[in-house]
């Protein structure tokens, strides 16, 4: 069996760790999965979040410093343009772009202007996210042009999610973030878990990865909203609850009693 110091462990927060719900502030991160991630962490070579959210939101979310296991923990936030590592301490955040700030101002007449205030909007100081989770579905593909052009006007992309479209800059990506993360420790076994559109770059380097040798899993946390990732997974779990049944397992075969 392979070392488990040789074996990076990345996953994706919400919709992965922590079961989706309406409101953005309170996701948290699934019970089992957090007691199991404390149980790999002295363990496994190295444990990363590749997440959309702001570190410090994924920080209290994921209540990884509340109790011991994941002193090693680094978090890439905003689809890796930021970072947090919990040995360290060390945070990389990047100033807004002038584009968000722009689009902070002129968004509120904007979504009134196309009859969209229901939208709830989710300022995430690199990136603001379009919310429609219990308001409004469907509204955010009937508006994708619109959006499209309006990213376009203040110099964002725009990153489509599960009943979400964030605006943002480009220039990194959960891909990007993934190669970062096993530079430090070149694993011999990667293991990817994530649910939406945001990992499909990320499951892209994994496939890269593995033509390159390594040993890769890529882990679909499928849900009836986005199946875009099932074709590339080699395991599908269903939600993040089978997510954390599968941590456990992962836990009981490489942690000793
Ligand atoms: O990369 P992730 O960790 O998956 O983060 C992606 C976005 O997730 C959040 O939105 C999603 O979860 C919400 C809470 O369950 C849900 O209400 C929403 O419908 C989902 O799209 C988060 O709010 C975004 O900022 C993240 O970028």
């Amino acid at each position: 069996m392979t070392d488990p110091g040789q074996m990076l462990l990345a996953l994706d927060f919400d919709g992965t760790l922590a079961p989706i719900v309406e409101d953005p502030e309170s996701a948290y991160i699934h019970p089992t999965s957090l007691a199991a991630l404390r149980r790999l962490g002295p363990v496994l070579g190295a444990i990363v979040i590749i997440t959309g959210r702001p570190v410090d939101q994924v920080r209290r979310l994921g209540r990884f410093e509340e109790g011991p296991g994941l002193e090693h923990l680094v978090v890439f936030g905003q689809y890796g343009a930021e970072r947090w590592d919990a040995a360290t301490g060390q945070v990389r955040r990047p100033t807004r772009p002038q584009g968000v700030s722009d689009l902070a101002e002129c968004l509120p007449a904007w979504l009134e202007e196309h009859g969209a205030s229901r939208i709830r909007v989710e300022d995430k100081g690199l990136a603001i996210a379009l919310h429609t989770r219990g308001v409004a579905p469907g509204l955010l593909d009937e508006l994708r042009p619109q959006i499209e052009a309006l990213a376009e006007e203040v110099g964002l992309h725009v990153e489509p999610g599960r009943q979400v479209m964030e605006l943002r800059a480009s220039g990194s990506d959960k891909g990007q973030a993934l190669r970062h993360a096993i530079e430090p420790t070149q694993p011999h076994v990667v293991m990817y878990a994530g649910d939406d559109l945001g990992d499909l770059p990320a499951f892209e380097e994994g496939l890269a990865l593995r033509a390159d040798g390594v040993d890769v899993t890529l882990v679909c946390s499928a849900s009836a909203e986005q199946d875009a990732l099932v074709p590339l997974a080699d395991v599908v779990l269903d939600g993040p609850d089978a997510v954390a049944t599968w941590l456990s397992e992962l836990a009981d075969s490489l942690v000793p009693v």
